[in-house]
């Protein structure tokens, strides 16, 4: 669904990604791991066509991305930080999203929506909202337009334990309904449920791409952070 081969980003003299190859399918929730400041977003970003690479390529569903703006309509992205029109209430932005994005074919997803109770505070400004809040507005429109592919940066960060299992479920519900998923988090308890793969990278390195079950039985670890904290601490 979405290839990457030996993709490599600089920033000045800094080599933020490696030649990184990774191949991501339907129906997999691939957990993106590293430390701060070892590409992971940047990955992310050149997969949704934001930050071009200076060499190697992506393809969605065995198409260069670089030929073919039209693939971003099938991905919902959540962002680490939701940057939106400050003066806006959460219902305008919600409607200028299915203005631009909206099209016939496509059945809207409010689970979300319904789920965080925003229909409630559709009136309130965006820069009157809460860190959590603006997070499930961030969710919701992730979630809306029914796309094949969700790419979650940081997803549950600023959201409290019960949006946050809110959050879990649905992206659980849309796995199996064979949708791909890309998630960073450095909450490795919160990927426990949810994970089929893990991509592990490093200083803009890709330094694993494995199955869960590859993760945990070359660790011998249950659990996903006891894991990569084994495989960390080698
Ligand atoms: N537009 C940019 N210009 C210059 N440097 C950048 C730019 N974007 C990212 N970087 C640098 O690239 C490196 C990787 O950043 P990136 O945001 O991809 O890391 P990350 O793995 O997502 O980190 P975190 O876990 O903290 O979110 C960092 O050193 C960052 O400062």
């Amino acid at each position: 669904m979405i290839i990457a081969t030996n993709v490599s980003k600089q920033f000045g003299k800094l080599k933020v990604l490696d030649n990184i190859s990774v191949n991501c399918n339907k129906g997999e929730c691939i957990a993106l791991i590293g430390p701060n400041g070892s590409g992971k977003t940047t990955f992310i970003k050149s997969i949704l066509g934001m930050v071009v690479p200076d060499s190697g390529f992506i393809t969605f569903n065995g198409k260069n991305i670089i030929h073919d703006w039209v693939y971003r309509q099938h991905i919902g992205y959540m962002p680490q930080i939701g940057r939106y029109p400050e003066n806006m209430t959460i219902g305008q932005v919600i409607d200028m999203m299915k203005d631009i994005r909206h099209n016939s074919t496509t059945v809207l997803d409010t689970d979300l929506i319904e789920a965080f109770n925003l229909d409630k505070l559709m009136q309130k400004r965006m820069r009157t909202l809460s860190g959590g809040t603006r997070q499930k507005v961030s969710a919701s429109l992730a979630f809306l337009f029914n796309p094949d592919v969700l790419i979650l940066d940081e997803p549950t960060a600023g959201l409290d334990p019960v949006a946050s299992e809110i959050l879990k479920d649905k992206i659980i519900a849309e796995k199996k309904k064979g949708k791909l998923v890309l998630i960073t988090s450095h909450i490795l308890s919160e990927l426990d449920d949810l994970v089929t793969h893990v991509i592990y990278m490093n200083e803009g390195k890709l330094q694993f791409h494995k199955s869960i079950e590859k993760v945990r039985t070359d660790t011998g670890e249950e659990k996903l952070s006891k894991a990569i904290a084994s495989i960390m601490s080698k």
